[in-house]
């Protein structure tokens, strides 16, 4: 909520509005004092324990917020050769990068190995391709299924049993007798349970059940309990409780690497949690429509641009940044796309004109990253501002990128 925070709005001294009028709107802005303040709260909150934290780099892949992640000594997690390649381009040894890939053509499991990243593998068919190509050669790492329902949205739990993520932790026997077979050198358990997880309560029994397996695996180094972490959606909104998180998971820890004999890290795999509060997206007003049912603001923006509201039913905050004191209303937040793209339903927002300038909040994380050119719309520039300054990091796009890919002009 920090730009509500800091009205006028401003984001470390900037004035938005004046950056959609000299970047255009709509408009991406990073502010990179939140992604520090975030990282070193996680790391706070894990102190005791050797934590290391490895971005989910799917919520935003600007090079310069990966350049800022590795700069404050936080590694990748990717899932895909393309994310991977960014990462290097970021300046990232292939060795600080995880790949955590969903059923992916094996070959770029072995561009991943080849080129010297971690594999989380995901399948016992992936397991077995694994032992037949490397035998134990290569490290590898297993994604656990620990069959636990957690989130803020169906389509965001990624560990329950019907779940297409991992490999069952039903399935522990035939794991090790494939790890037997190849002699496959497991050196990291991983586990991954959903997005928008507030209760400690979850975490803790994903840990549960992953320390337990791990105890059938000789060769640890890694436990990686991945991310999922809430945030803050809106003003007083209940979030995940890092601290007490930190205190019970690392005390679990603890006993676990003095049972196993011997010390481990521990990595988490955030992505909301260190970028989407550091993150605005700003749009324009091109109209408002008093309806009999409804007054409609319709931005110059939509679910090409941020699809969050649409594909999850999520809350984005919305400020009028315009209008701050206008009289308070009701309205439907509307894009500009040929579907239904709702942004906000029965909002009060302070009174919205033509042409005010709208901040959605939480941006920054799986918005630009899930954009799309949907209605031949270009997707919009992006800003990170950090140590005071204002720099953009991605431009709008134009006509000659839409039509880049297509042949036959
Ligand atoms: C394997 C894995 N790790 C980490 C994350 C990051 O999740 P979040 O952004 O909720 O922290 C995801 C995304 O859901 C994921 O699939
Ligand atoms: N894209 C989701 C979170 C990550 C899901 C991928 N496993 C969101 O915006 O909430």
């Amino acid at each position: 909520m920090q730009l509500s925070d800091h009205y006028p709005y401003s984001i470390q001294g900037i004035d938005p509005i004046q950056l959609t009028k000299q970047y255009g709107s709509p408009l991406y802005v990073y502010d990179g004092a939140t992604i520090r303040r975030k990282a070193a709260e996680l790391q706070y909150a894990f102190a005791g324990v050797n934590m290391k934290i490895k971005f989910a780099c799917k919520a935003n892949t600007n090079l310069a917020i990966l350049r800022l992640m590795r700069e404050i000594g936080v590694e990748l997690d990717v899932v895909s050769p393309g994310e991977l390649e960014m990462g290097k381009i970021a300046g990232y040894d292939a060795s600080q990068i995880t790949f955590t890939p969903s059923g992916v053509d094996f070959e770029e499991v072995r561009e991943a190995v080849e080129t010297g990243a971690i594999v989380n593998v995901d399948s016992l068919p992936l397991l077995e391709w694994f032992g037949q190509t490397y035998g134990n050669s290569k490290p590898c790492m297993i994604r656990i299924k620990p069959n636990v329902a957690a989130g803020g949205h169906t389509k965001i739990m990624t560990a329950h049993a019907d779940s297409k993520f991992g490999i069952s932790v039903l399935l522990l026997d035939e794991i090790l007798e494939m790890i037997k077979k190849y002699d496959i050198k497991v050196i990291g358990l991983h586990q991954h349970t959903g997005s928008d997880i507030k209760d400690a309560e979850p975490f803790l029994k994903v840990a549960d059940i992953l320390l337990e397996t791990a105890k059938h695996f000789p060769d640890l180094q890694i436990i990686d309990l991945g991310g999922g972490f809430k945030v803050s959606y809106l003003p007083g909104d209940a979030i995940t409780d890092m601290d007490l998180l930190g205190k019970k998971i690392s005390k679990r820890f603890r006993t676990f690497c003095e049972e196993y004999g011997r010390d481990l890290q521990l990595w988490f795999e955030p992505g909301k949690f260190l970028v989407s509060e550091s993150g605005f997206l700003f749009v324009t007003t091109n109209v408002v429509k008093e309806d009999p049912a409804r007054n409609f603001v319709h931005v110059d923006s939509g679910l090409n641009h941020l699809i969050r509201p649409m594909m999850y039913g999520s809350y984005h905050h919305i400020l009028n940044i315009s209008n701050p004191k206008g009289e308070p209303k009701h309205y439907n937040v509307v894009g500009y796309i040929c579907e239904t793209d709702t942004f906000a339903t029965d909002r009060e927002l302070p009174e919205v004109r033509q042409g005010d300038v709208l901040a959605f909040l939480n941006a920054g994380a799986y918005g630009l990253t899930m954009s799309s050119n949907y209605n031949a719309r270009f997707r919009p520039a992006e800003v990170l501002i950090d140590n005071g300054e204002a720099k953009l990091v991605r431009r709008r796009e134009t006509m000659e990128d839409l039509l880049r890919t297509q042949t036959g002009l």
